[in-house]
């Protein structure tokens, strides 16, 4: 028998993911020592409190609330607690201990990436990430060495599952906005405060990670546009299929040159979109995560998968395990962060998309070509326009009567589509501007 080096792994956290990875480690640990040429050993798992309830079953003996002795001489520290403190400060400790990295962390990672990248660097450690965007898909790696050679001009990304799990329920299911967040929850897709989730601020956190790495640029995560999906109405998503139309929280990561509008830089952003139904992100339902990524010689590539769920996490925490433990192996200094392109980071006024907009306008002679001036005069040009006329409750109380009208715009810039919304809102044959949309992946 092959006697091997043990290299003693500590899990920082027993929650959802944390304690899929320490029960993967207990059962399979032979086995992947094997793959590496040395033996894992599982030293011990951080928790805040030993005696509570978890998925699966850890050796009390191996439980511990003391994450900093824990630390001490080990060879790889898995951080799976999440949040900002302690979680920093333990991750610092681990890299100046010696000890290579791997956390799930993207809330840490995107605020600070730069001084966590820093320090693994300064000490010739790696600090691994994979499971920190699209939980279980492989992006990180094929981004940072797959495509390393390619130059990426575009990512779009379904990144929350809990986000694509509660629009695909309202979808499909007809349900509320909140039946599906607590079922989410119960799945164990949620983070601690789903509020991250449905604001939109762990996908924003993803954008940054993932436009950092696509444009070889720091993306700061105050620089990426976020919007969530609470305004999003269960009428938005019937009116959306109608149309032929899915709506989806999008990651959209892009390089943007405009020489005509002096534009040059990179865009991160999210919100909620419309895509159209034979796109292949409106296919990805569940809390199921995919990220669609344009690069100039590959085309379009498509990386598709469970991004969320402690098991399905717990795959890609392992796999950084496993090439942490390699490394550890053969010798040699961890990858650092590539950041030398160092390019702008446009606001989002500069991005140019499509839009739909829903609008109640006075039912009246004239009203469609004074909108549709109104669009022209700020430099929006329109693709389609539907009417309906409805019998609002004002109509039958003895009011002017209204229509509804859905407008679909051709490309326009941000900053005139909003300056557009803003007459649109004061003009005197437009009641309500009811819904603002952008269309992606057209
Ligand atoms: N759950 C999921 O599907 C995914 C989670 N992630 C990330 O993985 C990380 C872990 O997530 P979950 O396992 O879902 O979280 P969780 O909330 O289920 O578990 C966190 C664990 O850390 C422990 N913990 C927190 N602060 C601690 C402290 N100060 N001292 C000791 N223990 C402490 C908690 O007691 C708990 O056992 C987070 O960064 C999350 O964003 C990433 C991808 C998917
Ligand atoms: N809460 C996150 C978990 C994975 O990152 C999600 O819903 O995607
Ligand atoms: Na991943």
């Amino acid at each position: 028998m092959i006697e091997y080096r043990n290299l003693r792994i500590a899990v920082l956290g027993g929650g959802s993911v944390g304690s899929q990875v320490a029960d993967q480690l207990l059962r399979h640990g032979d086995e992947l020592g094997s793959r590496i040429g040395a033996g894992l050993e599982l030293v011990g798992v951080a928790v805040r409190d030993v005696d509570a309830p978890r998925d699966t079953e850890i050796p009390r003996e191996l439980l511990t609330a003391d994450a900093e002795s824990l630390i001490l001489g080990s060879d790889i520290v898995v951080e799976l607690m999440g949040g900002i403190e302690p979680a920093r400060t333990l991750i610092l400790q681990a890299l100046n201990s010696g000890a290579d990295v791997v956390t799930a962390n993207k809330a840490l990672l995107a605020t600070h990436g730069p001084e966590l990248f820093e320090a693994a660097e300064q000490v010739g450690a790696q600090l691994y990430y994979e499971a920190a965007v699209g939980g279980a898909i492989p992006i990180i790696r094929p981004l940072r060495d797959s495509l390393a050679g390619d130059r990426v001009e575009r990512i779009l990304g379904i990144v929350n599952g809990t986000t694509n799990f509660i629009l695909d329920r309202m979808d499909r299911h007809g349900e509320s906005m909140e039946e599906a967040l607590a079922t989410a929850t119960e799945l164990g897709y949620a983070e601690a405060d789903p509020t991250a989730d449905i604001e939109g601020f762990d996908a924003a956190q993803k954008a940054a990670l993932l436009a950092s790495l696509a444009f070889h640029t720091r993306i700061p995560l105050d620089e990426v546009h976020r919007e969530g999906i609470t305004q999003v109405t269960l009428d938005d998503v019937r009116a959306a299929r109608k149309a032929g139309y899915v709506v989806k929280l999008l990651a959209i990561c892009e390089r943007i040159v405009d020489a005509a509008a002096s534009v040059d830089g990179v865009s991160a952003r999210v919100y909620p979109a419309l895509v159209p139904l034979d796109h292949p992100l409106a296919a990805v339902h569940g809390a199921n995560n995919a990220i669609f990524v344009e690069a100039e010689a590959a085309g379009p590539l498509m990386f598709y998968g469970a991004g969320a769920g402690g098991i399905q996490t717990a795959s890609a925490v392992l796999g950084d395990v496993v090439s942490a433990a390699r490394r550890h192996v053969v010798g040699g200094p961890g990858v650092a962060e590539s950041t030398n392109a160092d390019l702008t980071v446009l606001p989002i006024s500069a991005v140019t998309t499509r839009y739909q907009i829903t609008l109640q306008v006075a039912d009246e002679p004239g009203v469609l070509a004074r909108i549709a001036t109104l669009f022209s005069e700020h430099g929006v040009s329109l693709e389609t326009i539907e009417q309906s006329i409805v019998a609002s409750d004002a109509e039958q109380a003895g009011s002017a009567p209204a229509a509804t009208l859905v407008i679909g715009t051709h490309e326009a810039r941000e900053a005139d589509l909003a300056a557009t919304v803003a007459a649109l809102t004061t003009s005197t044959v437009v009641h309500s501007v009811t819904g603002v949309l952008r269309v992606e992946g057209l």
